[in-house]
């Protein structure tokens, strides 16, 4: 386990309380009042950091007790603030944390701070095992070097040897679908493909703790669909930390939630109460539209093989977990099927026709099964979604959760399109 650790004492978060000592195997990310501050003015930075770095260097030239201005004091200079303030949080092997938070609530700043790349001014850090990261564009790759050339530098320092790097090269190259550019630098390449490149890399080196800023909102939906089932993957052995701004990517595959706002850490818990707590942040009182989604569960309900294999004719079934915050009458209920990032059919549920579908306060779980699916030959991706009023409000949305395969009778070819029902048990 590597451990980074500030330099002055351990501190509580205070808002949120440390969780139980980690010394549980499955604790991955033990995060524990940790701390960064910044400073506004650049010229001011420069001084501090070179008095800070004399004050560490030379014992005779540290500040006096009379004189408090050693960088992890607590107190803050002229123009200092707190981007990180008090962060406390513990990971385990299959969990997936989601960080939200406003432009500038200090989210990449911890997650430079857990992958290293800066150290805390405060609090400690251990993380366990090998860290994959996609933090920034382009970051950690060497604009100079080809494709390949970098995929062989990240997992030398990850630890790989040639060998077990060249086992990985075909599935690593495979997943970025650049293979015609993979002997280009990467300085030629296109954000998308250094998404791409990056995230497949981060992904296919068996991280323990995988580390995704805000990585997703580069990149096609198509992409998207199997970045996400490739995440779910690696969630099965490791711990993840997602950060987005995009809260149904958060419900899609985060199982617990971090708030942080100017950077404190403002809710940690589920997600669902995660997302409640930063949009009614956002409008600066509760929402009243937040009994929308809350949570689903459609990648686990659907992780069985008899459930994203369908034949033809098969139904689809699968369950989602829904959290309301009061009772609610959902009026429309779709589900989207997607091809290569294009949506082509949908299957309604529609109370004009239907009874309302009641949700109670808490917790709800619906039990969807539509008509028979006659789709030709491939894989789709689904779509869920659920409205109240007539559809103009949104109480649950979940975009491409789901990878089906469907084994039509026709091959390989386009789509044989048919109206679809859903019925709700
Ligand atoms: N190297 C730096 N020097 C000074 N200030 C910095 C530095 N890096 C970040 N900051 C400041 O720290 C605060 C937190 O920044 P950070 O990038 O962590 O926010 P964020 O939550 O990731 O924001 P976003 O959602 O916009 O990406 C911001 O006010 C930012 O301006």
């Amino acid at each position: 386990m590597s451990t980074i650790t500030a330099t002055n004492r351990e501190r509580s978060t205070g808002a949120l309380p440390l969780e139980a000592a980690a010394n549980d195997d499955q604790v991955l990310v033990d995060v524990r009042g940790v701390r960064k501050k910044f400073c506004r003015s650049l010229k001011r930075s420069l001084w501090y950091g070179v008095k800070d770095i004399a004050g560490e260097l030379v014992p005779a030239s540290r500040p006096s007790a009379s004189q408090p201005h050693d960088s992890s004091r607590s107190e803050l200079r002229k123009d200092e603030f707190w981007a990180v303030d008090g962060v406390s949080f513990q990971l385990r092997r299959g969990e997936c944390l989601g960080l939200i938070g406003h432009n500038g609530a200090g989210k990449t700043t911890l997650l430079k701070m857990l992958n290293g790349l800066i150290k805390p001014d405060g609090g400690q850090i251990s993380m366990r095992g090998r860290v994959g990261a996609l933090i920034a564009l382009g970051a950690g790759f060497n604009p100079i070097l080809s494709g390949r050339e970098n995929i062989y530098v990240n997992a030398a320092v990850l630890g790989l040897s040639k060998r077990e790097t060249e086992d990985k090269l075909d599935e690593i190259i495979d997943f970025t679908e650049i293979e015609e550019f993979i002997d280009s630098p990467v300085q030629s390449y296109s954000s998308g493909m250094q998404v791409r490149l990056g995230f497949a890399v981060a992904t296919a080196l068996d991280p323990d703790v995988l580390i995704l800023d805000e990585v997703l909102a580069v990149g096609d939906a198509t992409f998207r669909a199997k970045c996400f089932a490739r995440i779910g993957k690696v969630l099965d052995r490791a711990a993840v930390i997602f950060v987005s701004h995009s809260e149904s990517q958060v419900q899609r595959i985060c199982n617990r939630g971090l708030f942080m706002s100017k950077g404190r850490p403002e809710y940690l818990g589920d997600t669902a109460s995660a997302l409640i707590a930063y949009r009614s942040s956002r409008t600066g009182q509760a929402d009243d539209q937040r009994d929308w989604i809350c949570g689903d569960d459609v990648r686990n309900a659907t992780s069985g093989a008899d459930k994203t294999h369908l034949k033809w004719g098969d139904k689809l079934v699968f369950r989602v977990n829904i959290v309301c915050d009061r009772p609610i009458s959902v009026s429309n209920l779709y589900i989207q099927w997607h091809r290569q990032g294009i949506a082509f059919m949908e299957s309604h549920h529609n109370v004009g026709l239907e009874a309302p579908i009641e949700l109670n306060a808490g917790p709800n779980e619906l039990l969807i099964e539509s008509s028979p699916v006659h789709l030709a030959e491939g894989k789709y991706d689904v779509s869920f979604a659920a409205f109240a009023s007539k559809g103009k409000q949104t109480v649950a949305h979940t975009y491409c959760a789901v990878e089906i395969q469907v084994e039509g009778p026709l091959g390989a070819g386009p789509a044989v399109q048919s109206p679809c029902t859903i019925t709700c048990k």
